[in-house]
This record gives structure tokens, sequence and C-alpha cells, in this order.
């Protein structure tokens, strides 16, 4: 079996279509344009890639985007002065404090001091606190976008195994709780864990989402699998590869997603839809 490749680049592309549409109804009804700061803190490569393609997306649907870039020795102080400023802007729906942050700010802390209503990543306490309890408000954007990607291909999670690979407070951990949600059987899977392989090998859905290449062998996947690669990995070479040893997976899985055009372009999406509700929550 040669898997179907999930492309998360036309499904996102969709989304941001939709959203542009929302907007332009929005601005046509004499409403306000979504607003979207984001904050990078130091010079951290990767983060600046990501960032850059925020403000692409937002200037796409046609958000006003407010983009702060502070230097590596921005103080504690000074990064929460930035976000009260932001909570207490009107034209501001969303705010996004890029991670990781410089290792003398505590991200928690941090995170803990954006208005739950602007937390359009959904990192806040409250917000994972109203997923884990069934009533989400603001759903942490990756796993938000893996969802939105196995409806759009029609794959019912209902009653599947999904085995996570990760437990992140980003990706992993909400992960699993979205699954829960949808009605799937969800196990996560860490460190500590006993035979990966095994809990892969029972999984009809497989989440890979913890930053290592080719962790996973596409050989412990049961023939028939769907997977999906939250991994964004740079090899020396400077291509980037995925947790999942894609090409042997490829020949087992009935479905999978590439890196890059997979989860990431969904990522993305999932912000600008969170953008969006913030601000319709707003009106
Ligand atoms: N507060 C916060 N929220 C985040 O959501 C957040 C963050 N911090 N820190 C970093 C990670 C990573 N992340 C990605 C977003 C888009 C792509 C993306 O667009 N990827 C494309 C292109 C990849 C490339 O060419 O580098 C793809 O996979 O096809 C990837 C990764 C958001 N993150
Ligand atoms: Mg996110």
């Amino acid at each position: 079996m040669t898997a179907q490749l999930i492309d998360g680049k036309k499904v996102s592309e969709k989304c941001l279509n939709t959203i542009r549409e929302r907007v332009a109804q929005r601005v046509a009804q004499g409403l306000r344009v979504p607003g979207l700061a984001v904050i990078l803190v130091g010079d951290n490569p990767a983060s600046a890639v990501y960032v850059r393609n925020k403000n692409m997306a937002c200037e796409k649907v046609g958000f006003q985007s407010f983009s702060y870039h502070l230097p590596n020795e921005t103080t504690e102080d000074e990064l929460l002065s930035l976000i009260k400023k932001l909570n207490e802007n009107a034209a501001v729906d969303g705010i996004l404090v890029q991670l990781p942050l410089p290792p003398h700010l505590d991200s928690q802390k941090i995170l803990e001091k954006i208005n739950p209503d602007k937390d359009v990543d959904g990192f806040h306490p409250y917000n994972m606190g109203r997923l884990s309890q069934r009533m989400p408000l603001m759903r942490p954007c990756t796993p938000k976008g893996i969802m939105t990607l196995l409806k759009e291909y029609n794959i019912d999670v209902k009653g599947k195994k999904v085995t996570i690979v990760g437990a992140s407070n980003i990706v992993g951990r909400p992960m699993a709780l979205e699954m829960l949600l949808a009605g799937a059987t969800p196990t996560v899977c860490h460190r500590f864990t006993y035979d990966l392989d095994k809990e892969v090998a029972a999984a009809d859905i497989v989440v890979a989402a913890v930053g290592k290449p080719k962790l996973i062998k596409g050989e412990w996947l049961k023939e028939g699998a769907i997977v999906v690669d939250v991994g964004i990995n740079r090899l020396e070479n400077g291509t980037l590869c995925g947790d999942v040893d894609f090409d042997v997976a490829v020949e087992r899985a009935a479905m999978i997603t590439p890196v890059p055009g997979g989860v990431g372009p969904m990522t993305i999406a999932s912000l600008l839809e969170n953008t969006l509700e913030a601000a319709e929550l707003r009106d």
C-alpha cells in the first residue's frame, strides 16, 4: 500500500479563504477588522520564519497585524507591560507570545498574564481548563488544526485508538483532550513510556509530536494506519524532516501528512480562526 498524502497546505488555503470572506462581511457590516499581535523576543531564526508566515497569513485574510520584535535582553517587566497594553487595546483581538522565550523569561508566568479572551494560542490555564472540561473556547492551534484536517479528509476518529507521541503543553496534552472530546481513545506516550513501538503498533491513528527526526519507525505502524506528523526538524543539509520515518511509513500507512505542507500550515489557519472568533466574541 502507498499512503494517500494529506495536503495541509491545500486545506489551510481553503480555511484562509473562508476567513477572508468572513472578514469582508464584517467590514461590509461596519464591524472592526480583526487584529492579531505577535510578540517575538530575541533572534531565534526558526521563530523569525514562523512569525513572518503569520504576518503573511494575516495580510492574506485582511487582518490588522501588530508585530513586536523585542531584544533578547527584554526584562519580564518590559514584556508584561507590553502585554498589559495589548490587553487594553481595543483594536487587538489576539495576542501571541512566540515560544520559546529566552531562558531568563518564565513563559508560564507570562502566558498567564494574557487576557484569556485574547489568548489565541489557547495556552492560558483558563483555556486549557475549558478544553479539559469539554467546554472549549480558545483551542490550542496545532491540535485544532489537526482535527480540522482529519475532518476535511472524512476521517472519523470516534472509537479509534489514537497514539500521541509527545506530552507537551502545546501539542501532546491538548491533542489528547481534543481526541477525547471527539470520541477517540487516546494514549499519550512520552520519554518514560515502555515499548513505544507497541503503543504505535496498536494505533489506528498516530500523532507524532516529539521534535526528534524519524524517531517513529515506519515498520512500527499498523498496516493501514493514519499518520499525522507534527515534527518540523531541520537537518544539517538544510532539509526539513518530520518525527516519522516517512519513506517507510508511506508504504504501510493508509494516509500520511507530509513535512512540510502538512500540519504546519494548519497551525497558522487555526490561529487566524481563533483570532476571528475572538473578534466575534468581543463585538
Ligand atoms: N506561541 C507560539 N505559538 C505557536 O503556534 C508556535 C510558537 N509559539 N512557536 C513555534 C511553533 C511552531 N509553529 C509553526 C507554525 C507554522 C509552521 C509552518 O507554516 N510550517 C510550514 C513551513 C515550514 C518551513 O518551511 O519552515 C510547513 O510545515 O509546511 C510551522 C511551525 C508555531 N509555533
Ligand atoms: Mg499554536
